[in-house]
């Protein structure tokens, strides 16, 4: 099995809950939505761009695409790491490669949690899903009922259980309508452990601070919610 991967480094995790935990990252090509904010820089799909020293900005090209097998031994260099996460792009396009990934540590999956049928085969590979919510006027999305259904029937797929832990991320910038965070978070809040309203970094002036602490407020009724921002952005590690 092959994969278009732009990316391989070993980085702090910079969002979320498990924030400052050491990772390797393994960033996939291709992604099924084009959300407004995306800060993936687009790649050259011909080759993976590898850093074998953390934070050198020394990277070495390897053509695409990988095998899993290089992935594992590309990952190795790497020593005492969290986790590895699997972003992109969208890494559910590429469930067959991960279903076939061998590596000796747990899996961290990125997703925008849009592909349920993907989600089914790997939900039993993956320890933390850091799931998003995209609401509908973040992406070219024709379809809005089948794409909050898709996202509702991913987060019941990769839901918690004792042995995989769910959270949800959802990007606030200033087109965010409450009340459309409000449904869509009480849909999948049996699923997660906690939501994260995560304020959108440059290009898009961010929301507001008034705005995201009433939404923490009113989303604290019925599930935990934190605000965490993009820390590697601020220190400027990938
Ligand atoms: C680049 S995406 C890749 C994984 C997957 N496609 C997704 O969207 O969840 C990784 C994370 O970065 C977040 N993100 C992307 N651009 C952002 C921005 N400008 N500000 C804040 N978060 C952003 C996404 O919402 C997602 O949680
Ligand atoms: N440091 C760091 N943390 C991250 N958390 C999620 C990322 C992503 O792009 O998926 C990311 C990333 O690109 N770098
Ligand atoms: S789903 Fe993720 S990778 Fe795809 S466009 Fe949105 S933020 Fe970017
Ligand atoms: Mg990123």
């Amino acid at each position: 099995m092959e994969a278009p991967i732009s990316e391989i480094f070993c980085s702090v995790q910079g969002e979320g809950p498990h924030v400052g935990v050491r990772q390797a990252f393994v960033r996939f090509i291709g992604c099924n939505l084009n959300c407004s904010y995306c800060d993936t820089q687009p790649a050259d799909p011909s080759v993976c761009m590898f850093e074998r020293t953390p934070g050198s900005n020394s990277f070495e090209n390897i053509p695409n695409p990988l095998v899993t097998s290089q992935v594992s031994e590309l990952l190795s260099n790497y020593g005492n790491i969290h986790s590895v996460s699997l972003t992109g792009g969208e890494p559910l396009l590429h469930a067959d490669f991960i279903s076939e990934m061998d590596i000796p540590h747990p899996l961290y999956l990125e997703s925008n949690m849009t592909l349920p049928h993907m989600a089914e085969k790997i939900k039993d590979k993956i320890s933390y899903v850091s799931g998003d919510i995209k609401l509908i006027d973040e992406f070219e999305g024709k379809d809005l009922v089948s794409h909050l259904e898709r996202t509702i029937e991913c987060f019941r797929t990769l839901r918690q259980t004792k042995d995989r832990e769910c959270f949800c991320k959802l990007v606030v910038t200033k087109d965010t309508v409450p009340d459309d965070v409000y449904r869509m978070v009480d849909a999948i809040s049996d699923y997660v452990s906690c939501v994260v309203l995560q304020p959108v970094t440059q290009k898009h002036f961010s929301s507001g601070i008034e705005f995201l602490l009433q939404l923490q407020k009113d989303l604290l009724d019925s599930v935990d919610t934190l605000i965490i921002p993009q820390t590697h952005k601020m220190w400027g590690c990938l």
